[in-house]
């Protein structure tokens, strides 16, 4: 069996990626942000304050015939932005592109913080990190795509996102056709609970590959490529126009600017950003922001959506290892 999700841009900026999924009997449809570098699936709900919810589609649980309550079980979670939320659990049935799930784990809101309220392009997240990763109390529970890989034909999914245009998340089988280059595969590390591997060099535009060790996670929920200060200052060096930006908390450059591409190391091949989508999004007049950015204070790299956007990125469970394929 094989699931097949489409997934789109939450706005102009490619800021996240959203996914219908289909909660409950009869199904009950929520734009969900599908994120690799979590492992809750939580949900704006009818336990949600109302005024928290407002522009948000919500889960009603007690509409739901298949529905059923997780006695004293809990979950909060903070984020990397510190972005936040918590509430209590039910098991229901929950399917993605045609897969369905009984006895799903999802996490009703209770609590939300103000970035989840303002965002009204999502109501909540389906976590797809490791299950090491779930938050909830006193019973961890699985991912939906935990739940689903002994089910799925193969234990795999991926990750197509792309700019200013849909992609996908296929479940149980990889779509090389989605790719132009082949598919690298790299060992992923477990113990963090993320989908993190290392990558040994990266080069700027054509220049020459530079060795630098990077530990980095491929995480769909995080919008930027944020990597070490000296890879980004080397990058930004290449970049006429370009300052540091404390206001905006990163570099900034003139948007007429043709950017160099960035190019990353999986394996013994190589991944190339296109210029183009590094330049990310206009701060104000004639001022854009960089898609790659610094990963201070985070003590990890993220592969980002604006790296994963330039590849096929295939998440094999099965044998702990993580593919990335030229798009
Ligand atoms: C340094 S992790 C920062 C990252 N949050 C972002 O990337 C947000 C995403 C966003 C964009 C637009 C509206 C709302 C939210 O976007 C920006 O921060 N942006 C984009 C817009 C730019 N102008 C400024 C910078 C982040 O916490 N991700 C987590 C998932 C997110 C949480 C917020 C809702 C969307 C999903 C998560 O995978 C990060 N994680 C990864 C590993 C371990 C823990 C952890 O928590």
């Amino acid at each position: 069996q094989t699931g097949s999700a489409p997934n789109h841009p939450s706005d102009s900026e490619d800021d996240e990626y959203i996914t219908n999924v289909s909660i409950g009997t009869p199904a009950q449809v929520l734009p969900l942000d599908f994120d690799t570098g979590s492992s809750d699936l939580w949900v704006f709900s009818s336990e949600t304050p109302s005024s928290s919810a407002r522009g948000h589609t919500i889960y009603t649980p007690s509409k739901s015939s298949t529905s059923k309550k997780v006695s004293g079980a809990s979950w909060s979670i903070t984020y990397g932005d510190n972005s936040s939320s918590s509430g209590d659990v039910y098991t229901d049935t929950v399917s993605i592109g045609g897969f369905s799930v009984t006895g799903q784990a999802v996490e009703s809101a209770t609590k939300v913080s103000s970035q989840f309220v303002q965002d009204t392009s999502n109501s909540g997240l389906v976590g797809l990190a490791l299950d090491s990763g779930n938050t909830v109390k006193p019973t961890k529970q699985k991912t939906w795509f935990s739940n689903a890989s002994s089910h799925l034909a193969s234990p795999v999914f991926t990750a197509d996102l792309n700019h200013q245009a849909d992609g996908s998340y296929n479940f149980g089988f990889i779509d090389t056709s989605l790719a132009s280059g082949p598919i690298t595969y790299v060992p992923i590390s477990t113990g963090n609970g993320f989908w993190e591997f290392t990558s040994s060099s990266y080069a700027i535009g054509g220049g020459s590959s530079k060795k630098h060790s990077t530990d980095g996670i491929a995480d769909t929920g995080t919008t930027l490529l944020l990597l070490d200060d000296t890879i980004v200052d080397a990058y930004y060096n290449q970049v006429q126009s370009a300052q540091y930006d404390d206001s905006q908390e990163g570099y900034t450059f003139d948007c007429s600017e043709d950017l160099p591409s960035f190019s990353f190391a999986v394996g013994s091949s190589t991944i190339t950003v296109p210029g183009s989508l590094i330049n990310f999004a206009p701060v104000d007049g004639n001022t854009c922001f960089g898609g790659l950015q610094s990963d201070d204070g985070i003590g990890i790299s993220i592969f980002g959506d604006v790296a994963i956007k330039a590849a096929l990125v295939v998440f094999d469970l099965g044998n702990k290892r993580l593919g990335w394929a030229q798009k």
